[in-house]
């Protein structure tokens, strides 16, 4: 299920702005990959061309290869849609459909997809896909009740398990637990833990603990000055990065001389 991304010579603009220069990457599958680095720097940008995201903004676009499975992504004749199917996105902001149930949300993208099921075979997904949150027993008497009205943590899980509801081989993490309490922050660190054996994913975070906690690659991004293209300086076991990293740029973001 898990698959590998392979960047080569990725530019990435919003109009004539080249936000990200040059990266050239191979993320590797089940395993957690970390990005971080100072504001700006291009992450989120970055990793919103993962899944083709970034082209959804008027005037955005990439030159370069994001290779899947042997498919170049952007080629002319893959659908975007199809590629969001493969690699799912959970946001910064829990952002359950508002008017719908918990159990509609995990359901919605399955439907959305088209994909008639039956009742019973919809609420397996439903169940497992919770499961695969850590969220079932949570929820399990409450599943037609409004998925707003979860606490923030168990929001972040229920988007969670609406990703993994549509089965993706890949989960892009836009600094998922910023808005989230300490306890929720960790049950989704040990989530996304359990989840690395059947998913690539790909996390962004501020958070230099954190990433030094659930990943096992850590990929630095950095900018050289204002207005100039963010670029990734490196990218290696995060234990390395962490206690020997080869670039002085990322020795001093990490020891927080700087960022
Ligand atoms: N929608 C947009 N239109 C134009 N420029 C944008 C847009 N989104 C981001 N940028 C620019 O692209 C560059 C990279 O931004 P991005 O948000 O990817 O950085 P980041 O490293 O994720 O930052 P942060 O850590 O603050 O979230 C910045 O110069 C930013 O101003």
């Amino acid at each position: 299920m898990a698959k590998m991304i392979d960047v080569s010579d990725l530019n990435i603009y919003y109009g004539d702005f080249l936000a990200v220069a040059d990266v050239n990457v191979t993320i590797e599958p089940r395993a957690v990959t970390a990005l971080i680095g100072p504001s700006g720097c291009g992450k989120s940008t970055f990793l919103r061309t993962l899944n083709r995201m970034h082209e959804v903004i008027p005037g955005a676009r990439v030159e370069g290869k994001v290779v899947m499975d042997g498919q170049d992504l952007y080629d002319k004749d893959v659908d975007p849609v199809s590629v969001r199917q493969h690699i799912g996105m959970v946001f910064q902001r829990p952002n359950p459909f508002p008017t719908m149930s918990i159990y509609e949300n995990v359901a919605a993208g399955v439907r959305l997809n088209a994909k008639r099921m039956r009742k019973s075979d919809l609420d397996d997904l439903v169940e497992s896909s919770l499961r695969g949150a850590n969220l079932w027993n949570e929820v399990k008497d409450r599943l037609d009740k409004p998925g707003l009205g979860l606490s923030g943590g168990q929001q972040q899980r229920l988007c969670i398990a609406r990703a993994i509801a549509i089965r993706p081989s890949v989960l892009l993490m836009d600094e998922p637990c910023s808005a989230l309490d300490p306890i929720s922050t960790l049950a989704i660190e040990d989530l996304i833990g359990e989840l690395k054996s059947d998913y690539t994913i790909v996390i962004v975070t501020h958070n230099m603990q954190q990433a030094a906690r659930v990943s096992d690659k850590t990929g630095f991004f950095n900018l050289a000055g204002v207005g100039k293209p963010g670029h990734l300086v490196e990218i290696d076991d995060t234990s390395t990065i962490f206690s020997n990293p080869s670039q002085k740029a990322t020795e001093d973001y990490i020891s927080g001389r700087f960022g």
